[in-house]
């Protein structure tokens, strides 16, 4: 499977948070859900794969090229949807089309009103006026407008109504129709993901944890309980953190099928969502339990 974008061992250090030796791929033709906590180092990253921030060291490459070169053809090809306001407050809607338009020679007027009828948006109407929801379908309307063939996504979701959450989700579930294109996006919100991603990328304090499938994920990883007795230090050595209480322990493994192996029918094995998976990387990183 082709890899649309590419990032080779990027550093990039500020003060008081590094992104350490960040490799990872993105596949052609799928969603993935970019995932990790505040502070994690998400947006940081895609600035870097917008290269509005240069990193330190490493290399970035889209569709098989870098910027130093390719600058020009790479920003034609990519769309991004930020969620803080990137636009001309003061300006209406069709004017800051007027604006955009000339810069991509893929544009499509067309698909634009198209878009901006489907989601109800305004032409006439000043940007400041517009609600967060309203923004978020204003840049993916421009996004898709020249035809992006990658679309990267700066939490999309965030701040929106769970009706303009799920209505937002189904277009880029029907974007993927067309399967030259691929979306990129960060998110606070987990379980969007459950919905339309095909691949998850987890970050936790500027280190890549990994790149899977979803579905690889519920087949590999699992919350194992069990009576405390059972843990020595051959056991712990089993899983990324361990819950303790009164009632036994509560622990996260990568590798489910291993753990049914050491451990039999000791221990109950449950179906982790993202967030248990973030939550017990974090604890076990800072092993606080
Ligand atoms: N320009 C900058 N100068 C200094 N520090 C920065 C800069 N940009 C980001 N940081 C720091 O880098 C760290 C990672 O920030 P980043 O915004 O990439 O995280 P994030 O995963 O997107 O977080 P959130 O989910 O909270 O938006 C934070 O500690 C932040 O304060």
């Amino acid at each position: 499977m082709e890899d649309v974008l590419e990032l080779h061992n990027v550093n990039k250090t500020f003060k008081g948070f590094q992104i350490k030796d960040l490799s990872l791929s993105v596949k052609k033709g799928f969603i993935t859900g970019f995932i990790g906590g505040n502070g994690a180092g998400k947006s940081t990253t895609i600035k870097m794969i917008l290269n509005l921030l240069q990193p330190d060291s490493g290399t970035i490459s889209v569709f098989g090229l870098d910027y130093k070169q390719n600058e020009k053809e790479i920003k034609q090809r990519i769309g991004f949807v930020f969620d803080n306001n990137i636009f001309y407050e003061h300006l209406t809607l069709n004017e800051m089309k007027r604006l955009i338009k000339p810069a991509y020679h893929n544009w499509n007027d067309t698909i634009f009103n198209q878009y901006v009828d489907m989601f109800g948006l305004s032409l006439k109407k000043k940007l400041k006026n517009f609600s967060k929801g309203m923004m978020m379908k204003a840049s993916l309307t421009f996004a898709l407008s020249h035809n992006a063939e990658l679309i990267i996504m700066d939490e999309p979701t965030s701040g929106l109504d769970p009706i303009f959450r799920r209505e937002l989700l189904e277009v880029l579930h029907d974007l993927m129709q067309n399967g030259d294109r691929t979306i990129f996006f960060s998110t606070h919100i987990t379980t969007d993901l459950d919905r339309i991603a095909d691949y998850i990328t987890f970050i936790h304090n500027g280190h890549h944890v990994f790149t899977k499938e979803q579905y690889k994920i519920e087949e590999e990883y699992a919350i194992v309980k069990g009576d405390t007795d059972l843990l020595d230090r051959d056991t712990e050595q089993e899983f990324v953190s361990i819950r303790r209480s009164n009632h036994g322990f509560e622990a996260l493994t990568t590798n489910k099928q291993r753990t049914e192996t050491v451990f039999g029918d000791t221990v109950i094995l449950e179906r982790p969502t993202l967030e248990d998976i973030m939550l017990y990387t974090k604890k076990g990183t800072e092993t606080i339990w």
